[in-house]
């Protein structure tokens, strides 16, 4: 049995089929989870320990049972981190984004198209492996933007994995990638490292308390694949302290559109691109 301790996590093992994942993934991302492996008659779903506890678990439950009418069966269990990463290393394959991107993890015996780029990620229990659509929206918004001078902030890094395409797609100014993930955050600095992707600062930072000082720095496009709680209370502040730099959002449900288009009314941003997969869409905002 693992001790108790900050790198062991918490499996919940919902008991529903594929067609409910990927509204279960966006509801359970609302709440602060991140990392998923879905599995034909199962959704797993992972949370530090320490961020377990009853009134936690009191609220997933009530919120489940509210937005699904039912809850689902599950079970909780505790994993010890070097178990975690050898299922979950096992179990990934390549990823094509587009023509233009591919994504591999270090065993994986790969062949990319001609020009094709290719971006290594080991993950370590954190998110953007390419496994998911956001991340896969992101990566394909950002290969129609013009990278090259902007200076970059990627908020929620997780593998580090957009940080690293931006350098890939030849923007050339220092990047500052955080998450306030400890794992994501080592893990950020493996990949890049890997990928040799050189001047991006990785920090282990909270958007939601150390966002404005960050932004006073002076970012020309801010990355951020989060989730809708976090966007909802972050982007106020990056509209008042980054007041012309576009935004690259996803993490948003394609229910929460409408939600998404009152919010950048409010606060004065238009939605220049929206593109969508599965359940979910990325947007690429700019100030009115
Ligand atoms: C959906 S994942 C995106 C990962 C990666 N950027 C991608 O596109 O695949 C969201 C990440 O945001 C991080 N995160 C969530 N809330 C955050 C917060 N308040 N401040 C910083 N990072 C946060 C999570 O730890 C997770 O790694």
């Amino acid at each position: 049995m693992p001790q108790p301790g900050t790198n062991h996590f918490i499996e919940l093992a919902f008991q529903i089929g594929p067609d409910l994942h990927e509204l279960c993934i966006g509801l359970l991302a609302g709440e602060g989870i991140d990392s998923f492996l879905e599995e034909d008659h199962q959704l797993l779903a992972y949370l530090p320990e320490t961020q377990w506890t009853e009134e936690k678990e009191e609220s997933l439950r009530s919120m489940l049972q509210e937005r699904l009418g039912t809850l689902p069966a599950y079970t909780a269990t505790l994993i010890a981190d070097r178990n975690w990463n050898a299922d979950w290393e096992a179990t990934l394959q390549p990823i094509e984004i587009s023509d233009k991107l591919l994504i591999v993890q270090q065993s994986n015996d790969i062949t990319p198209k001609p020009g094709q780029i290719v971006i290594q990620i080991n993950p370590k229990m954190s998110f953007g492996t390419g496994y998911h659509a956001t991340t896969r929206l992101m990566l394909r918004q950002m290969e129609h933007l013009d990278l090259k001078e902007k200076k970059i902030m990627d908020i929620g890094t997780g593998t580090g994995v957009l940080a690293i395409a931006a350098r890939k797609l030849g923007n050339n100014r220092p990047i500052l990638a955080f998450d306030n993930n400890s794992w994501a955050a080592e893990n950020a600095v493996e990949n890049i490292a890997e990928n040799q992707a050189d001047e991006i600062t990785v920090a282990l930072l909270d958007a939601e308390e150390d966002l404005v000082v960050n932004l006073k720095e002076g970012y020309d496009l801010i990355l951020a694949n989060i989730n809708k709680n976090v966007i909802d209370r972050i982007l106020p502040v990056i509209r008042k302290y980054a007041p012309s730099a576009p935004v690259l959002l996803s993490g948003i449900l394609v229910y929460d559109e409408p939600w998404l288009n009152k919010l950048l009314k409010r606060l004065g941003y238009t939605a220049e691109k929206t593109i969508y997969e599965d359940e979910w869409l990325s947007s690429f905002i700019k100030p009115l």
